[in-house]
């Protein structure tokens, strides 16, 4: 039985995935920590990740960006794996994530669909052949109102993804508003829409002479990320310092 202390637990990826592990026997959630009190839990919730004490095998993160230095340093100091899902980091903090997985285990991934994961591969193939002859790469992600970071996270991935194909040639743009000129052939363009209820979609568009190829990636529900999550959280456990990220997760359940 993996022991799960679940960061963030009170909110809408918390809850996804208390419910899932209530469901698991392989799986147990020992521990939350929410400084947001109005939901009931059936582990202890505590405050601040400082406060707790819990043994556990692993910690799962789904909170918010500024949360996530300390939950590092915690992590280095009681040597847990770290499945860290939080989106919007800042350069420092990325830095203190290649760091800590020199010290513990630690598996970053802004999206934790099998979806996603699948569209990364799809793409880098896609873009060496569809940039070579010229066409112009641009994503559109669409989200939820109550999302705070923009681009997502995943948005942010795939351009990675794509770029690491290209020999990291390309610059991601974010805004047209700014300056009146052309687009550039080695850009990628990034754009974010935010409203209601959308769980997540995610377009890349290769837009060539006469022809358009867009490939899609539609969430329907949070599920995908919690289950995800949650079969990351089972394979970190006991797993030596280290960067690992949902590839290796897809690729240990074949
Ligand atoms: N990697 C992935 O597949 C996915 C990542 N996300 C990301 O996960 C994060 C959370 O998403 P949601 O659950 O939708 O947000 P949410 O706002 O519903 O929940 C976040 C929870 O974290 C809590 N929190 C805030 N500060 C905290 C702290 N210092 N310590 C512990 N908990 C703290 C909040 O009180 C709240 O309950 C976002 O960054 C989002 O982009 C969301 C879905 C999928
Ligand atoms: O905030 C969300 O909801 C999501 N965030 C992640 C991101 O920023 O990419 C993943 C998913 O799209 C949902």
């Amino acid at each position: 039985m993996v022991r799960m202390i679940m960061h963030g637990c009170n909110g809408k990826m918390g809850q996804v995935i208390t419910e899932i592990c209530r469901k698991d026997s392989e799986i147990e959630i020992v521990a939350g920590v929410d400084p947001y009190t109005g939901v009931e839990n059936a582990y202890p919730v505590f405050s601040s990740i400082e406060e707790c004490e819990v043994e556990a095998d692993v910690v799962v993160d789904f909170a918010a960006a500024g949360a996530v230095d300390s939950l590092l340093d915690y992590c280095v100091k009681r040597r847990l794996p770290v499945v860290l899902c939080t989106t919007g980091l800042n350069e420092a903090q990325l830095a203190q994530v290649e760091e800590t997985g020199r010290q513990v285990a630690v598996l970053k991934s802004a999206n934790m669909s099998l979806g996603v994961n699948t569209l990364m591969d799809l793409l880098k193939s896609a873009a060496k052949v569809l940039a070579t002859a010229g066409f112009d790469i641009e994503i559109v992600e669409k989200h939820h109102n109550q999302k705070v970071d923009a681009p997502s996270g995943t948005a942010l991935a795939l351009a990675d993804s794509i770029n690491e194909a290209l020999d990291q040639a390309y610059e991601y743009k974010y805004d047209r508003t700014q300056e009146r000129k052309k687009r550039d052939k080695k850009e990628i363009g990034i754009q974010a829409v935010r409203g209601g209820s959308i769980v997540g979609e995610h377009e890349v568009i290769f837009a060539g002479m006469d022809e358009v190829i867009e490939m899609k990636h539609t969430a329907y529900s949070k599920s995908i990320f919690g289950k995800g999550a949650v079969e990351a959280a089972k394979f970190l456990a006991g797993k030596p310092a280290g960067r690992y990220d949902m590839k290796d997760v897809i690729a240990a359940g074949k």
